[in-house]
């Protein structure tokens, strides 16, 4: 099975002992000054929401690595706080601390010599849980993860491709179930197809767990695509902008920020921003059954008209210039391919304007037709989001 494999599937059947819910990671004035007088993060006040998805993004240096690393204390800070649902975990036993939060890294760090199974199960053993436990939620988490334990269960990691090595990082990161999950470039060292395909399952996976994450990363896209909120940071861990990426695209808060989000932030946005049914165009309205003659009449002038079938779904569009004469409007009209879901993007809507080569698609909530889109109400929805964040 290659890296390209079996969608994700919920976790966290198996109960699992040492489950912790998700917790707000809140930094209170945290700083690392390294041995050589190097500052890498000064004084930085951040919080992390319970549950949510944080990206810590910018260029090389900046700070981000050092910061997460101060969560989970593998660096120790210089001055400051962690609090982990406002528990002041700085002074605890790291250790303990470490085992109450999960942690994948680029080239993921599995053992070598230890078998896939073994490697997942290396926090639940050092927990302390039987074997039968250990063993049905490694198999579980393999499984989540797109793994089949049958399969690659026994295998060494060289034995594996190099997304199915990075799932298996994830797997074992999530093995004891953490409130906090801390990711550090996991998924730079595939290529961009498996990259986006283990984003997409890892959304996916989070929807369904829920966790806390710091994930950080230097792509500005990735950042788009996976953040609730992203923190643009740039020299000594100084935020920039910390907001969601809609927030961040449509209004950057500095010429850094601008400059970093890229030229292209308009088109980025399209890929965060929702169809707004506020905003959908209301053309005419005709039935598949009704006569050319009839259509003609509700046309009213109009470029031309949604065609619904008998369910009241849209099926097909009428355009002006065939309404009018005999026969039916189901003879007569442009068929349609998939209608676009309410739940899409307005990336997701205009690629279907685009490929179908139409001015305009039907926008659908479940059975029902709400509108059409147009290159003009995508266009007045970014307007609008913009208007809206500030
Ligand atoms: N052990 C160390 N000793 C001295 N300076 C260090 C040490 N580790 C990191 N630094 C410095 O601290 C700063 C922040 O480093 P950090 O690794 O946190 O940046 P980063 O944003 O994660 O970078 P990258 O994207 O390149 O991984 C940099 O100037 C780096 O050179």
């Amino acid at each position: 099975m290659d890296a390209t494999a079996a969608p994700v599937r919920p976790a966290a059947l198996v109960p699992t002992p040492s489950a912790s819910d998700a917790p707000e990671i809140r930094l209170e004035g945290i700083s690392k000054v390294y041995a050589d007088g190097t500052v890498g993060v000064a004084e930085l006040d951040l919080t992390f929401a319970a549950g949510e998805l944080t990206v810590l993004v910018g260029p090389s240096g900046c700070g981000k690595t050092t910061t997460m690393k101060m969560i989970n204390r593998i660096i120790e800070p210089t001055t400051g706080r962690v609090l982990l649902d406002g528990e002041d975990v700085t002074r605890v036993d790291a250790d303990r601390l470490r085992r109450r939060i999960g942690y994948v890294i680029q080239n993921v760090g599995l053992f070598p010599h230890r078998t896939v199974r073994a490697n997942v199960a290396t926090v639940p053993r050092l927990l302390g849980w039987d074997r039968r436990t250990t063993r049905a939620r490694v198999d579980e988490l393999l499984t989540t993860v797109g793994l089949d334990p049958a399969v690659h269960g026994n295998r060494y990691p060289a034995q594996l491709s190099g997304g199915q090595r990075q799932r298996a990082g994830v797997a074992r990161a999530l093995a004891a179930d953490p409130g906090v999950l801390l990711m550090d470039e996991p998924f730079s060292a595939v290529d961009p197809v498996v990259r986006e395909r283990l984003q997409d399952e890892f959304l996916r996976l989070q929807s369904s767990v829920r966790k806390t994450i710091v994930f950080v990363t230097h792509d500005i896209e990735e950042a788009v695509r996976l953040g609730d909120r992203i923190a643009i940071m740039s020299a000594g861990g100084h935020v920039e902008q910390f907001a969601p990426p809609a927030d961040l695209l449509g209004r950057p808060a500095s010429p850094f920020v601008a400059d970093f989000v890229g030229a292209d932030r308009g088109l980025k946005r399209l890929a965060v921003t929702l169809i707004d049914p506020a905003d959908l165009d209301h053309p005419p309205v005709v039935h598949a059954g009704t006569t050319l003659g009839e259509a003609a009449a509700a046309l009213a002038g109009a470029a031309g008209a949604v065609v619904l079938d008998g369910a009241g779904r849209p099926c097909g569009w009428l355009p002006a210039g065939r309404a009018g004469g005999s026969g039916t409007v189901a003879a007569a009209m442009r068929p349609i391919e998939e209608p676009v879901p309410v739940s899409a993007t307005l990336k997701a809507g205009l690629s279907v304007l685009l490929r179908q080569d139409v001015d305009a698609v039907p926008v659908v909530d479940g059975g029902s037709y709400l509108g059409v889109l147009t290159a003009g109400t995508v266009h007045a929805t970014l307007r609008r989001s913009v208007a809206s964040s500030g």
